[in-house]
Formats: C-alpha cells, structure tokens, sequence
C-alpha cells in the first residue's frame, strides 16, 4: 500500500497550508518548530502559537537591510516577537507597503543563537507558495504528535532539501493546433510540473528542423503588460514581436513561462509597482519586499525546449543571463537575436534600471 502522500506530495500540501494560513511542521537538525506564513496569519492562530512557545519572525536578509536589523544568519535574519506584539507588528515588519509612513519599527531583537535551517526552509517554502516570504515559526517538542494530534503536514528538512534543489520533472499533458493572427501554423503544448507548481505552454510555430538552431523565446508571463497593454515594461510588444517574427520565418518556438513578476507571482508584483509609485525603482522594490532581482528558474525553460527535442536555438532576449543559463543547462545558443520593441516614456526608467542593475542590453 503506498497511499500515505510522497514527500513532493507533502510539500504541494505545505505550500496550500501556508497560503491558507495553517501551520506546517517542519522538522530537522535536532529541532522541531511549527511555521506560519505571515501573509495568512491571523489574532487566532497567534495566540495559539504563543500557547506553544516564544514566536520568532523569519524575514530574508534583503528585507533586513531596510529594517536596519543585522541579519547573523547570513541570507536571514530572527526577529524575537514581543509578547505584546500583535499581528499588525508582525505584518508591518514583512510587509513594505508602510515603511515611508511609518519608518521606525524597532527597537527589534534579532536572535543568533542556534541553528537557522527551520527559518530558511520556511522562507524557501513561502517564496515557492508566491507569499511575502515571511513566516513566523515557534519551536516545538512533540513535533510528530502533534502533527498526527492537528493533521498539520509535516516536513523533514533531510527529504525536503533535495526536492527544493532539483528542478521538478514536467509532464506534457496535451498538445492542440492554434492557429494565430501572427503564426497561423500554431501548436500549443501544455507542460505540468509534478511538484503542483504553475503549468508553462510552448507554442511551436510551423514545425521547427530539431536538427538546427530554432527561433525561440522564453517570455516571463506579464499579465499587466502582455493582457492589459501596460505601459511600464515592454513585456506585451515582445511577446507579440517574437510571434510575428516567427511567423513571418515559418519556424520558431516560444515558451510561455508562468513566472509572473520574475517569478515572485503578481500578488508581490502588483506590492512592488505601489513600491515603485512611492519612488523605489523595479530592483530596489522587489529588495523591500525581500525578494532578489529576479527570482525565475530558468532551468523550466531549458527542460521544455529538451522535451520538444530542441538542443539548440536561437534565443529571442536582451538578456544576457537566459542565454547563460540555456548554456549552462547544456543547450546551445548559437545566436541572441535581439528583441527591442515597445520603448515608451513611462517604461524608459524601468529599461535603464534593467540596463544599469541587471544587465540587459539596450
Ligand atoms: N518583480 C517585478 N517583475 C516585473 C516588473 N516589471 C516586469 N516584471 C516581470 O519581468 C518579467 C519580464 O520577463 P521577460 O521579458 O521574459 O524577461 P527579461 O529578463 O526582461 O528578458 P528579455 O525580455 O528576454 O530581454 C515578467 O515576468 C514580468 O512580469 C517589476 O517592476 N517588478
Ligand atoms: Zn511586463
């Protein structure tokens, strides 16, 4: 019988925990903790927490910058909760919306003693679940029993870590012609991850020689700028772009990659444009918010042009990373075609920002 749920089974279950605000035990390094997403934390369940033991704030060391909080863990930092602290201090700690209004948040007590692996592996757990990667944690004895006593999920960080390393293998679960404005000669293939994270769709146009370099293009999704036309990234003009030139060759691939917002999800996207609208620029936004730059894994990409029987291409970008990182995934990328189109006054910052931080080529 093997009906009791896999590790990658239980990790899927995590992530849904953690966005519907219930807690996750993780296990590990001699330790136990229960870990809540503070995006989904409510009065109730902190109070239970605190039944439990002392809360602790694990926030990314990029967050911790603007906290001004050294963060002795190196990529995170522990922040004691004060027992008078409610969820409102919690929220306003992980969540930069306020900062310019209310700036001071201290004095904050950052802890240093002990091992840090909980902490990280519910951060990574957040950042995968599209939360502000932010949880609080509170360690715990009894950590099977009381798993088994809540039918919390439980994780072990010796059977999680390789999971959350590797790339999770993608399925094709179907293929349809799609005929398009721009490629009339459209297949639209739908890939799922196995681990329940975002499917990603190719469109082959034409029927591409796999025994030489395909026009491709790996398009991050941008609801904003691919569906509603948004004028502050050049997202929707190189998505259709690199279809009509496609089209126009008779051959090429593009991979639709569900990585919203460089793979932090739109929720965080749409906080780091209400950042920028207090003046931040596009890096220094996702920084607050406690993300890196760009949070994409582009070996999705690489997997999906290998499934199609692709080994080499030539890559549609101003990027000079995703032609890095096909290389690095043992694709050859025999030529980058660059693809600038969709200047406007109100994205030219943003372009410069990518440009000057990110190094993209203009
Ligand atoms: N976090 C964040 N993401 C953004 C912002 N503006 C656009 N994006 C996202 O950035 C990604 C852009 O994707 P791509 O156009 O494929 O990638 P790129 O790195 O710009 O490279 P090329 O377009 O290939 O030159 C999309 O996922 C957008 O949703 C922003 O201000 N903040
Ligand atoms: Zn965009």
């Amino acid at each position: 019988m093997t009906l009791a749920p896999s590790t990658i089974e239980r990790l899927t279950r995590a992530r849904g925990d953690l966005r519907m605000g219930v807690p996750v035990v993780l296990t590990g390094g001699g330790g136990a903790a229960l870990a809540v997403a503070v995006e989904a934390l409510t009065p109730d369940r902190l109070a239970d927490l605190r039944r439990l033991g002392s809360p602790e704030l694990a926030l990314t060391a990029r967050r911790a910058v603007t906290l001004k909080t050294a963060a002795y863990d190196g990529d995170l930092v522990r922040v004691a909760v004060p027992a008078a602290a409610g969820v409102d201090w919690i929220a306003a700690l992980a969540d930069p919306a306020d900062d310019l209004r209310v700036p001071m948040k201290g004095p904050l007590r950052a802890l240093r003693d002990g091992p840090a692996d909980l902490h990280r592996a519910a951060l990574a757990l957040a950042k995968t679940a599209r939360l502000l990667p932010a949880a609080v944690l509170v360690r715990v004895e009894q950590a099977l029993a009381l798993a088994a006593e809540h039918g919390l999920t439980l994780l072990r960080l010796d059977e999680i870590a390789p999971e959350l390393a590797r790339l999770s293998p993608l399925d094709e679960v179907v293929a349809a012609r799609l005929p398009m404005a721009a490629a009339g000669a459209g297949r639209v293939h739908i890939f799922r991850p196995e681990d329940g994270g975002d499917e990603h769709y190719a469109i082959e146009v034409g029927q591409p020689d796999r025994a030489s370099p395909v026009l491709a293009r790996l398009h991050s999704a941008c609801f904003t700028g691919d569906v509603l036309g948004s004028l502050k990234c050049d997202c929707g003009p190189q998505l259709r772009a690199a279809l009509a030139q496609m089209g126009e060759e008779g051959a090429g691939v593009l991979l639709y990659l569900n990585q919203e917002g460089r793979g932090i999800g739109l929720a965080n996207k749409m906080r780091a444009y209400s950042l920028q609208d207090q003046g931040f620029d596009t890096v220094e936004a996702n920084h607050r918010l406690g993300f890196e730059d760009d949070e994409r894994d582009f070996r999705i990409g690489a997997e999906i042009l290998r499934k199609l029987g692709f080994s080499a291409v030539r890559l549609l970008t101003n990027n000079p990373r995703k032609v890095a990182m096909l290389e690095t995934c043992g694709l050859q990328v025999t030529e980058r075609v660059p693809l600038k189109v969709g200047q406007t006054p109100q994205n030219a910052a943003y372009l410069a920002t990518k440009a000057a931080k990110s190094g993209h080529l203009l």
